[in-house]
């Protein structure tokens, strides 16, 4: 596991969203536009030539591999790169989770980077949004991060393209494991549904040991 820690505080991870999370928003918006756009293919050319360059540019100074789950002095995780919710991933859409009370949900919109069938969003797409969430819920429930065992989605009726909410709640806890319901809904009601076994790896019984794999990771960096 890639646990590495960074002696910041909150003020810095805000400097840091806002100089980085502009710049994926843009990119979000260039993929949306390849998908739409209907200009003729000397602008295509023309567009590609431009990337290309930001692209060499922004790569003369770049970390190996993924951007990792580095934490905070605090132990606030910055999980910049993640699939579902990276502020700095613009394939991210980006899901944004808030858990209360043990009931995590998100509202996200969905557009046409995110489609399967024909103006629908993709199954493996919603089952995405649907593990984070469900990993999200488990993971604050209890404050030690869980990963998923065993994911069951049931599409009960397409989805279509534009805002969905989600929601998940712990239903129970055996030992390490904790057993997470959600479903996702379009503005006429439920369109997917999700079972989730998530487990907390015995390597985590505790805060401590999770402490002492930050720490252990961060004496090998
Ligand atoms: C102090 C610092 C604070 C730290 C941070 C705190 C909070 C974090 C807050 C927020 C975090 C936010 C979000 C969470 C992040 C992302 C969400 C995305 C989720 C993912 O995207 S995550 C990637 C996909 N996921 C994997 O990559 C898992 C690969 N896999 C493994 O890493 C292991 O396989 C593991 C760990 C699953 C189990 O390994 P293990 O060795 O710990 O478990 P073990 O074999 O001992 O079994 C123990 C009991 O679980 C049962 N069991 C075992 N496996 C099962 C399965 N698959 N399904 C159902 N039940 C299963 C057994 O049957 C037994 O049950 P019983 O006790 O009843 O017999």
């Amino acid at each position: 596991m890639d646990f590495r820690f960074e002696d910041i505080g909150p003020a810095e991870v805000k400097r840091r969203i806002s100089a980085v999370e502009p710049l994926t928003e843009s990119v979000r918006d260039l993929v949306d536009a390849v998908i739409r756009t209907e200009v003729d293919d000397t602008a295509l050319d023309d567009a590609r030539r431009q990337i290309d360059d930001i692209v060499a540019r922004l790569r003369t100074e770049e970390k190996p591999g993924g951007f990792g789950v580095p934490f905070t002095r605090d132990l606030v995780g910055m999980p910049w790169g993640n699939a579902a919710t990276g502020v700095r991933n613009a394939i991210a859409p980006p899901l944004r989770p808030v858990t209360h009370a043990g009931v995590s949900t998100a509202e996200v919109t969905l557009g046409a980077a995110y489609e399967g069938p024909g103006g629908h969003v993709h199954g493996g797409v919603l089952a995405l949004l649907l593990d984070q969430l469900v990993g999200e819920c488990a993971s604050s429930g209890t404050s030690m991060p869980h990963f998923t065992g065993t994911l069951t989605v049931r599409y009960v009726r397409p989805t279509k393209l534009g805002q969905v909410s989600l929601r998940a709640e712990v239903t129970g806890t055996q030992d390490r494991k904790a057993f997470v319901s959600g479903e996702i809904h379009d503005s006429e009601g439920v369109t997917a549904e999700v079972e989730a076994i998530m487990i907390r790896p015995k390597e985590f019984a505790g805060r401590d040991e999770v402490m002492a794999a930050i720490a252990e990771a961060t004496a090998r960096d």
